[in-house]
């Protein structure tokens, strides 16, 4: 697999050079970053000490033309503007960048009709574990049982709630056959009342080096149940990725999430 990367220098991208460098039928092929970027021009590589042979380069054309795929994980605008490239070269996109707005999905939706595509909030397949078992206990605990979604992240982090916060609480809301929208409250402060029943709260946590911790409360009367997920490592998020792109090997178009790439799809 001919792979390029995008956000070479970010948290995410580095992850990722290391895990194609230490992958047998992956090959590093590009490296991308913004124009303003100060290790443009360097190797890819040389935070680990190696020489790849490639040059971090802002030239998303030249980088898109020599790359079957390109594992993006940097912010919604440089997402879409790597997209709107590779609808014309035909580079498959592992997207992970989180926070896109409603009308970037759609963008992403009309490009996947010619286009294949994964996007997911969350690579690791324990999280997405984790939507199938919020599934299965929002079913089961769908009468008298208040649903709160608490969520943390390390102190770089720049939107809340986390992408994969918001897709446990889209996972719930439709297994109780509602829509997200309609019950989210995304922040409580002075005199809110009492809680509103059937909603679905969410808390942000910013702080520190935590990689991603996720934690989804049922409270009834008298008990608790907590589904929580906790990554001690970006490496899960990395090797996702690298399953994506042996997904999307055999798809021409199509948007994707890691329930396909898992076989987890109902
Ligand atoms: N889906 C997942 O599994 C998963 C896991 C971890 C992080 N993320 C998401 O990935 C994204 C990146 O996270 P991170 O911790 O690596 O962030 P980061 O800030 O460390 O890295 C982002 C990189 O993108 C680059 N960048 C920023 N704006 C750009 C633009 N307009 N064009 C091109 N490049 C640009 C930055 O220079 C930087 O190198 C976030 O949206 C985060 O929520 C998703
Ligand atoms: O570090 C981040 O940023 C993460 N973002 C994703 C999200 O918003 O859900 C996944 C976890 C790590």
């Amino acid at each position: 697999m001919k792979i390029a990367i995008a956000g070479a220098t970010g948290r995410m991208g580095k992850m990722l050079i290391e895990a194609v460098l230490n992958t047998s039928d992956a090959q590093l092929v590009g490296a991308l970053e913004h124009t303003s970027c100060p290790q443009l021009g360097e190797d890819a590589g040389s935070f680990l000490g190696k020489k790849t042979g490639v040059q971090i380069s802002s030239d998303v054309a030249a980088v898109l033309a020599n790359a079957e795929f390109l594992i993006d994980f940097t912010r919604p605008e440089g997402t879409m503007a790597h997209l709107a490239m590779a609808e014309k070269t035909g580079t498959k996109m592992i997207i992970g960048t989180t926070g896109l707005s409603a009308d970037q999905i759609t963008n992403l939706k009309k490009a996947s009709s010619k286009l294949a595509i994964v996007f997911a909030p969350n690579m690791s397949v324990g999280v997405n574990a984790t939507f199938k078992l919020l599934e299965i206990a929002a079913k089961m605990l769908n009468q008298g049982y208040d649903i709160e979604i608490i969520e943390a992240h390390h102190r770089h982090k720049v939107d809340a709630p986390s992408g994969t916060a918001l897709k446990m609480g889209e996972v719930i809301a439709d297994a109780l056959g509602e829509r997200l929208d309609d019950v989210a409250v995304y922040a409580r402060e002075g005199h809110t009342g009492e809680r509103k029943e059937g909603s679905i709260g969410f808390a942000t946590i910013r702080g520190g080096d935590i990689v991603g911790d996720h934690t989804v409360l049922f409270a009834g009367d008298g008990e608790r149940i907590e589904i929580s997920h906790k990554s001690s490592s970006r490496q899960s998020y990395a090797q996702g990725s690298l399953r994506a792109a042996r997904f999307l090997q055999t798809q021409s178009s199509g948007l994707y999430d890691m329930q396909d790439v898992l076989g987890l799809r109902k």
